[in-house]
């Protein structure tokens, strides 16, 4: 357990006026809030680790914070140096520096690189990436394009950023150009307290893998092949700040936002921290990307300085206070540092190599053959015993990549039977609203593409990272696993306003159960190496039943939807006759007024022709005025009752109006006005006597009547008669006029009936498909799945086989070790009883 290494840093004052007010004084390692004429203020005395007064230099900074978590960084240890305060305070130029005087960065990575000469008898491999954290997102300040990257954690790396660029380098020249490249990237801004203010936290990140050399192959066994990975962290944090003095507004306000919301966090997790072990629960890392970032910096497995700068101004007291308290509470906070070491096998097998040659070296010296002959048969053993060890810890370490493997496959075969499941359960659903269907289609769209891209674990993996020696990196699997995606908070935006930072630098301790948005991680089970197989079965069938259960919900949902839709057809049908039935009835109506009109013509051009017959006839003088007039009458007294009836017949009926029945009247008329016709014809000769009587008879008969009377009274029959013609002309107008608009309506309802059943069709066909694929994947999936158990069975008695084999082979081993033991007590109690009967003389060297 280690304490985090606490100093706060005093810049020199930017204003010229001279202090006239309360002041900050400084003696060896406490700083206190002195009145003006000198008496401390109570309750405002901090003491740290280190102080730093406006003197101090960046050298000395570097000395007594950073260059210890240097050393430990090439030693395996992780480290983490960062710089807490407000803005202004000076905490770029801790971490920078200037060109006189650099900062901590430059230097640390000036002293990485001496140490890799120094350290001769190893080699190492060194990678370096900068990011900055801006209104939460993360950016690549490397690579200007690797934007918004994600946070992941996995058991090999542990948390990091997915698609961050690492740039493997050779020395501090090469790193010293990329970190200049990438200030170029970063957000600074100008604010009322700083011309050039960061507006981002930074994170410039070294990871330091080592190895010794093989560089003495002569038997040095006391080498490891252990590969040593360090991760060192120098951060520079934006500043917090007081709204009303930073005068920020619009872009600066809301980055001040979310900079005070983040170190707000940050300043939580320290006062968890600090809290003691007891007392702590969760410590809530996960409410921004800050704290998740350096999780392992703050009471993990790190070595942490923090170096808290100040502003001297009476002005700044109450920010000062702020930055003093959190650096008091970071004080407290204990670390669990250890080395990161990878054992290889070579390195374990070197080790039992040096057990064995320590053993043969106490027997070497004695002369007696036989003992010698034992020594090298034991030898050849032990060295066959090693090869066959090694054999089978190499088919072991298969059988155990390959169970890796299987238990990944599994992985995924869950998952897919996960889908399944909610495909079909939202199927069922979707099937109670039709509405729903498109969405459906999306999900399944989805899930076929989210099947298409399993091969993404690419976007885990750090894209420019070049590929090191092999050698070097041997037992270092590739990142590309599945990583745990870290979800940090949504609602990160969420104002941080002027209130917000006072509680801050007040010391405030946040509700901090209000804080902890974060979910405790679902643990999700995977069966396991020792799963048997009965297990997985039952898991299996247990899903396959549950799956072939909603299968059958589907398909009973998917038969009542057929029957509906066949009854919509039906429906369909019944109203397709009905509407066809009036289209015929109001084409006949439409056709009515044409016909009218057409046999007024006909009987029209009838009654012209027999007028014109007639005249003919009197000025011919073969008919005389009666007979003309008896006969016109005769055509007007036809005329009329045929038309009356015919109309009659026509409006009073007019859906058994046919064409025939007006042509079989109209007929009628015209045969009779074609006899009368040539009747007039035939007629020849003069107007005879008789002919001439009857002239006179009638004009005697009408002689006190008035013919033109006559004439206009059925004149006026005949207007009245056309007025009701037109009348009843109007009547079968409107009517045909309502029979077009019902027509219409008809229509109308048709096309939508129409429409409705095609959208139905669609559905049903929909439904049908993703049943057919439904079965199709449930067919699939069996399949897999027994293959997958057949494989296991087969795997678990390989297993069971090997562990029998490895169990066999280390009694033996244990069993010779005995022996070569026993033998070893034997020898030397032999050379003891030599040496007291002083038969021989043994040198005392001699094992013993
Ligand atoms: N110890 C120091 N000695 C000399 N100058 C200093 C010291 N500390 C800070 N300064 C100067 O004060 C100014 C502000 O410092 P700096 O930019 O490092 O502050 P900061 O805390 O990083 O601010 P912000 O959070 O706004 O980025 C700079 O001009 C810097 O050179």
């Amino acid at each position: 357990m280690e304490k985090i290494c606490v100093a706060v840093r005093l810049r020199p004052s930017v204003s010229q006026e001279s202090f006239n007010g309360n002041f900050w004084k400084i003696e060896e390692n406490r700083i206190s809030l002195h009145k003006t004429q000198g008496t401390p203020i109570s309750g405002c005395s901090y003491a740290f680790d280190h102080i730093f007064d406006e003197s101090s230099t960046n050298a000395s900074v570097y000395k007594l914070l950073t260059k210890d978590i240097i050393q430990g960084a090439m030693e395996g240890f992780n480290g983490t140096a960062f710089a807490y305060g407000q803005t202004s305070s000076g905490k770029t130029f801790t971490m920078n520096g200037s060109e006189t005087d650099p900062g901590v960065i430059p230097r640390a990575v000036q002293e990485i690189f001496e140490k890799t000469q120094m350290m001769s008898d190893r080699e190492f491999l060194i990678r370096v990436s900068y990011m900055e954290i801006y209104n939460e997102e993360i950016n690549d300040l490397l690579v200007v394009e690797n934007q918004k990257l994600q946070i992941h954690e996995s058991l090999e790396r542990g948390i990091f950023v997915a698609g961050l660029r690492e740039e493997i380098v050779n020395n501090a020249e090469q790193v010293l150009n990329l970190l200049e490249a990438g200030e170029v990237n970063r957000h600074f801004g100008e604010t009322n307290m700083n011309v050039r203010s960061s507006r981002s936290h930074t994170i410039f990140r070294m990871v330091i893998e080592s190895k010794r050399k093989d560089s003495n192959p002569a038997g040095d066994y006391s080498t490891s092949d252990a590969v040593r990975v360090s991760v060192l962290n120098l951060v520079d944090l934006a500043g917090s700040e007081r709204i009303a003095k930073t005068g920020a507004g619009g872009v600066r306000l809301k980055e001040g936002k979310y900079i005070n919301k983040s170190l707000m966090v940050l300043g939580n997790v320290i006062n968890k921290l600090s809290d003691g072990s007891k007392q702590r629960g969760h410590i809530p890392y996960r409410d921004s990307k800050l704290t998740r970032i350096l999780q392992p910096a703050l009471g993990g497995n790190a070595k942490t300085s923090i170096v808290c700068t100040v502003a001297p101004e009476e002005v700044h007291i109450e920010e000062t206070k702020g930055t003093l308290y959190f650096a008091s509470r970071a004080k407290r906070i204990t670390n669990c540092v250890q080395v990161n070491e990878i054992l290889t096998d070579a390195a374990l097998l070197k080790r039992q190599k040096l057990e064995i040659e320590e053993l043969r070296r106490k027997l070497e010296g004695s002369h007696a053959e036989v003992l010698e002959q034992e020594i090298l048969k034991l030898r050849n053993d032990l060295l066959k015993y090693e090869l066959e060890r090694e054999n089978l810890e190499m088919e072991l370490e298969e059988e155990r990549k390959s169970h890796e493997e299987r238990d990944q496959w599994i992985k995924e075969q869950q998952m897919k039977i996960e889908n399944l499941s909610s495909l079909v359960s939202l199927s069922n659903r979707e099937n109670n609203n039709s509405q729903g269907q498109d969405s459906l289609r999306h999900n399944l769209k989805e899930e076929s593409s989210e099947s298409n891209s399993t091969s993404r674990g690419d976007i885990f993996r750090t894209p420019c990272l070049k590929a090191a020696p092999k050698s070097f990196v041997a037992k270092r699997s590739d990142y590309s696993a599945l990583p745990d995606f870290s979800p940090l908070p949504d609602a990160f935006s969420n104002v941080v306003d002027e209130d917000a930072w006072l509680k801050m630098n007040k010391g405030y301790v946040a509700d901090l159960d209000s804080l902890q948005s974060t979910p405790a991680g679902k643990v999700q089970s995977f069966p396991t190496s020792d799963i048997t197989s009965g297990c997985l079965n039952e898991m299996y069938d247990g899903e396959i039943q549950d799956l072939r259960r909603q299968l059958k919900l589907a398909n009973e949902k998917i038969n009542d939807l057929e029957r509906k839709h066949s009854e919509q057809i039906l429906l369909n049908q019944q109203l397709m006759a009905e509407t066809s039935k009036l289209q015929q009835e109001a084409r006949s109506i439409r056709e009515i007024p044409q016909s009218l009109s057409e046999s007024l013509v006909n009987f029209k051009d009838s009654y012209q022709e027999v007028l014109s017959a007639l005249q003919k006839s009197v000025s011919d003088g073969k008919l005389s005025t009666a007979k003309m007039l008896s006969t016109m009458n005769e055509v007007g007294e036809q005329l009329f009752t045929t038309l009356e009836a015919y109309f009659t017949m026509d409006l009073d009926d007019k859906r058994s109006f046919t064409e025939n029945s007006a042509s079989v009247q109209r007929k009628i008329f015209i045969e009779r006005m074609n006899s009368i016709t040539t009747l007039l014809g035939s007629s020849e000769g003069p107007i005879t006597e008789k002919d001439q009587e009857e002239n006179s008879m009638y004009s005697n008969r009408h002689k006190d009547s008035d013919l033109g009377g006559e004439i206009a009274t059925s004149k006026e029959a005949m207007s009245s008669e056309f007025n009701s013609i037109k009348e009843r002309y109007c009547v079968l107008e409107e009517d045909l006029n309502t029979s077009n608009r019902l027509l219409e309506v008809m229509k109308y309802r048709y096309d939508s009936l129409e429409r409705d059943f095609l959208h139905l069709k669609d559905e049903r066909d929909s439904l049908l498909q993703m049943v057919s694929e439904s079965s199709q994947r449930l067919a699939s999936i069996s399949s897999e799945k027994e293959n997958a158990l057949k494989d296991l069975n087969i795997e678990v008695r390989r297993r069971k086989n090997l562990d029998g084999e490895v169990k066999r082979f280390t009694a033996t081993f244990a069993c010779r070790q005995g022996q070569l033991a026993s033998f070893h007590n034997e020898f030397k109690a032999q050379l003891e009883k030599l040496r007291a009967h002083g038969s021989i003389s043994v040198p005392k060297s001699l094992g013993c």
